[in-house]
């Protein structure tokens, strides 16, 4: 699995001490509010399992499982709920999981949805940004590293639903993704 790597971008200590860092803001940011913490599966769930452990102030949790129908690596900007939550969202403070922000297209849909559903604010934490790969209008309130224009896997980000289970976030060779 790791010959498909082309290089390492950040390992996993360095995950792990920023996510500490940005745990103590928002807890700093949520504390006395009525706090949601929605992560996006499938690929948060490793950065929501390290976040929501470094949030010291009371919250509550869901997920949702979207699908943005891609072709290759380029996404469609079709995003499909597969697994909606199971609260009504209004009234809270969402804080959005995702795992990386890339053309936007995904969070732009969730942020609307939720919108119509009257939450009170909805804001987003990502623990990677693409800003090269942009396309819709949305930036993250909380992130923790930017990555260059190319396609990465692990730390819960996948391709063809391998590598997630990689420890750090790593670049994948294009010959993999081009086959
Ligand atoms: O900014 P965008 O271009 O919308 O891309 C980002 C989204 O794409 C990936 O999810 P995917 O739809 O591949 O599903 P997964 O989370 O199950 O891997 C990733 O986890 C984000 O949710
Ligand atoms: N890697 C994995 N999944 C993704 C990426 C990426 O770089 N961008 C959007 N979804
Ligand atoms: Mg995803």
């Amino acid at each position: 699995m790791t010959d498909d790597i082309l290089k390492v971008l950040i390992e996993e200590d360095a995950i792990a001490e920023k996510v500490k860092e940005l745990g103590a803001k928002i807890s700093a940011d949520y504390a006395g509010k009525k706090l949601l913490v929605l992560g996006v599966l499938k690929g948060s769930f490793v950065f929501m399992a390290d976040l929501i452990r470094a949030i010291t102030v009371p919250c509550e949790i869901e997920f949702m499982a979207v699908s943005s129908y891609r072709s290759g690596v380029k996404s469609s900007g079709v995003v499909k709920i597969i697994k909606d939550i199971d609260i009504n969202p209004q009234d809270y403070n969402i804080l959005i999981v995702e795992d990386i922000l890339d053309s936007g297209l995904t969070l732009k849909y969730l942020k609307e949805l939720l919108m119509q559903r009257h939450a009170s604010d909805i804001r987003i934490a990502t623990l990677l940004d693409k800003p090269a790969r942009r396309a819709a209008d949305i930036q993250a309130d909380y992130t923790c590293f930017e990555v260059p224009d190319e396609f990465v896997v692990g730390y819960g980000l996948d391709f063809a639903e391998k590598y997630r289970n990689l420890p750090y976030v790593g670049v994948l060779k294009p010959e993999v993704y081009e086959k």
